[in-house]
């Protein structure tokens, strides 16, 4: 049966993310090996050349997969009819830039970007955004987006989900294979939680495997949430094939399901589960089937992660609450 291609809307194309990303979604890891894709990419307009040369590169690679590709800088044209929304340019911080400058370039940037989304992609688009800072873009957008249900609209934190559970192999010496049911919870920031307390390895519970709350608190932890970080520094650049990889992840298991037994991290709306107050977009533990996802209910919560889940939905609160005092919500 031949299938009709799905629309794949990537912005920041140009970009190093985009440069990982895109020869990926054309081989068929973003939806699937017999899955066509119509790429469609969105760049600021000195960006343009790139590009076009990105999508030279593509065409040489002659993917079977790939029937084809456009390139604009108007938004409008970039989400026509898109089925998939992959937000990955951002303005970066640059020196002297406030977190409210910051917030408010964003804003420029992830409202039409929303609105755009609104009135011209699919009606069953899947967004995802990846620019930083990537919850509060994502609120930002579906803001602007009132027509296009709420929870379609996510945030990347596979990329910390995929740091905890290598990090966690290493430390139990089992492969990641091996790991199950780990969670990152709150904001893709340095507040971000990696809980471990509900995850199995081999079957028994990882943190009474690892049994040694120091690393927890003081290696793990901080190694997930500050990874990004690290990276800058050993790499003069911020992580781009690591992230392309976890947005292909995330869109996967979002349209093709969690593995039984299993569950994802996601940057979603909170419905006010674990506390959470409603409508932020937080990353919490799910399970997707049939290309919808639903949070993990029933889990135990301790003081331990109680106080980190907390500290940063505060952290999210707090980004909301700026960009509404700019307008942007
Ligand atoms: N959520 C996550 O886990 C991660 C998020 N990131 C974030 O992803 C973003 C992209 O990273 P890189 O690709 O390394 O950055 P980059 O600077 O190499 O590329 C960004 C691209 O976005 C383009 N761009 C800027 N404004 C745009 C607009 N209005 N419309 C379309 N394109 C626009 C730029 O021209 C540039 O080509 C950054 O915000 C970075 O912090 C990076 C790693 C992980
Ligand atoms: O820290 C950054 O700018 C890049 C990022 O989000 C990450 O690697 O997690």
């Amino acid at each position: 049966m031949t299938r009709n291609a799905v629309n794949v809307t990537v912005t920041g194309a140009a970009g190093q993310i985009g440069y990982a990303l895109l020869f990926r979604i054309a081989s068929g890891h973003l939806l699937g090996p017999d899955v066509p894709v119509k790429l469609r990419l969105l760049e600021i307009t000195p960006a343009l050349g790139a590009a076009e040369g990105t999508a030279m590169e593509l065409d040489d690679c002659a993917f079977p997969l790939l029937e084809g590709i456009e390139i604009s800088d108007d938004p409008n044209v970039a989400f026509d009819g898109a089925n998939v929304a992959l937000l990955v340019g951002a303005r970066p911080r640059t020196k002297g830039m406030e977190r409210g400058d910051l917030l408010e370039a964003n804003g420029g940037i992830f409202k039409p970007q929303g609105r755009a989304i609104n009135d011209h992609a699919a009606d069953d688009v899947k967004v995802l955004v990846v620019g930083n800072p990537a919850n509060t873009n994502a609120l930002i957008a579906q803001a602007a987006a009132p027509d296009v249900p709420a929870e379609r609209f996510t945030a990347m934190t596979r990329l910390d989900h995929n740091r905890a559970l290598t990090q966690l192999a290493k430390k139990t010496g089992t492969a990641v294979t091996d790991i199950r049911k780990l969670t990152i919870w709150g904001n893709h920031s340095a507040t971000q939680y990696p809980d471990i307390f509900h995850a199995e390895v081999a079957g028994k519970n990882a943190a009474e495997t690892v049994n040694d709350e120091t690393w927890l608190a003081d290696e793990f932890i901080p190694t997930v949430a500050k990874r990004g970080a690290a990276i800058i520094e050993a790499r003069g650049a911020s992580s781009a094939a690591s992230a392309a990889n976890a947005a292909i992840d995330h869109v996967h298991t979002w349209v093709n399901g969690t593995p039984a037994g299993d569950w994802t991290s996601m940057g979603i709306p909170s419905d006010g589960s674990y506390g959470v107050p409603e409508g932020l977009i937080s990353s919490f533990p799910v399970t997707c089937a049939d290309g919808t996802y639903k949070i993990v209910q029933g889990l135990d919560i301790n003081d331990f992660s109680r106080a980190r889940i907390d500290a940063s939905v505060q952290e999210l609160a707090e980004e909301r609450d700026a960009v509404r005092g700019l307008g942007l919500l």
